[in-house]
């Protein structure tokens, strides 16, 4: 075990030989965590850019390759790191678009804790920047048969390019409409649970008896195909997403009353009477945490469906101007204001400790 040499860091700026036999041969940064040096370096070949990170933990004296969570950022041509909140480093890489160009290195974050912990490895995890609220991926939590499903197909069917589904994981049995991969991956508890050690979750949950997740590949798919991420989870995995790297706008469908609940799974007819009395009696506490815990920006009710479609609609951003302003003046719209400002400003905002203002363009 040895110390970290004091020079270490500069000359890695300047490319001179230190004695560690760095791999990068293109663009180096590095920056101090803690006890901890990480070295960003985008690894050059002819066809390709790609970021790798190295770990150097001065308090061993050793380097270490990480385990690597989230997509980096590809092909470009160099970059700048800043750290922000000594837990995550902002990338800002060169000769991409401006909608690429921001990405978020957790080095120290909760997730990460959380994941180094699973993994027994160090762990970093990449997430890219996105312009605004208006591209957030949106939680859609409530309990069951409040309607989340019913909303999100309305959503789906009025926008079919602009949003995609996050399709969870499920040990539950699929019913008889249900198809794999579509409405949910069906699978064995077993290898769920193996998954979810190996870190492939965003989150999970045990849900009226059976294990629900979210893995990092299903947000990633929607994500890698250009559209916002919708997920349909319970209060529980919104309350771990709202904990991870996922920045999102979070909404809890509420039902008018438990009787109104009690009748809409009766008439759906998918669950046993047993199943229905189950989901019953966990939708009291998932209302009450819902309401209480402070994880959602909006809770509504569902009540009448096209009132509440028009009102989720509402809290993402898909009205005119016109009816955005009549929300604004109505008694819940301070945050919405405070948001729509951010937006009209084309502020990056993953963070909501982090804004960088970009030069406002013409309006579209
Ligand atoms: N506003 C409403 N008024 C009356 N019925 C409704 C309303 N919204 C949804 N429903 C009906 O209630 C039933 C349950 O809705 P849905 O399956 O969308 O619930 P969910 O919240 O997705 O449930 P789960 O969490 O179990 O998947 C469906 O039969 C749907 O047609
Ligand atoms: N924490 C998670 N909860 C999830 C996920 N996918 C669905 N769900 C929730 O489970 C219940 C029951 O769903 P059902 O399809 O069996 O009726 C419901 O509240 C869903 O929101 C997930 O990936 N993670």
């Amino acid at each position: 075990m040895g110390e970290a040499p004091m020079f270490y860091v500069e000359n890695l700026k300047d490319r001179v030989s230190n004695g560690f036999n760095l791999r990068f041969k293109g663009f180096e940064t590095s920056i101090d965590v803690g006890d901890k040096t990480f070295v960003i370096g985008s690894n050059n070949n002819d066809s390709i850019s790609s970021i790798e990170v190295q770990i150097y933990d001065k308090s061993r004296g050793k380097w270490v390759i990480p385990t690597v969570l989230g997509t980096e950022p590809k092909r470009y041509e160099g970059h700048s790191a800043i750290l922000l909140n000594e837990d995550r480093i902002m990338v800002i890489t060169w000769g991409s678009t401006p909608d690429d160009c921001i990405w978020f290195l957790e080095v120290d974050t909760e997730y990460v804790k959380q994941q180094k912990k699973a993994l027994g490895t160090e762990v970093i995890a990449w997430s890219k920047g996105v312009r605004g609220d208006a591209e957030k991926p949106v939680v859609i939590s409530g309990p069951s048969g409040v309607g989340k499903g019913t909303l999100i197909n309305m959503l789906m069917k009025e926008f079919p390019t602009m949003f995609g589904f996050s399709v969870s994981h499920t040990t539950r049995a699929p019913r008889s409409i249900e198809k794999n991969g579509v409405h949910y991956h069906f699978t064995e508890r077993s290898i769920m649970e193996k998954d979810i050690k190996d870190g492939k979750f965003l989150e999970f949950a045990s849900v009226h008896g059976n294990l629900y997740g979210t893995s990092i590949e299903a947000v990633e798919a929607v994500a890698d195909s250009g559209k916002r991420c919708i997920l349909d989870i319970d209060v529980q995995g919104a309350k771990s997403v709202r904990a991870s790297s996922l920045d999102a706008v979070f909404i809890f469908i509420s039902p008018p009353s438990m009787a109104k609940l009690e009748e809409r799974l009766h008439l759906r007819g998918t669950e046993t009477e047993e199943q229905i009395q189950k989901r019953l009696r966990n939708a009291k506490a998932e209302i009450e945490q819902g309401k209480s815990l402070g994880i959602f920006d909006h809770i509504l009710c569902n009540d009448h469906l096209e009132k509440c479609y028009d009102n989720l609609k509402g809290s993402i951003y898909l009205q005119n101007m016109q009816r955005r302003r009549s929300i604004i003046r109505s008694s819940l719209s301070l945050r919405l204001w405070d948001r729509e400002i951010h937006q009209r400003t084309r502020s990056f905002s993953m963070y909501p400790c982090l804004k960088v203002e970009l030069p406002v363009g013409p309006e579209v």
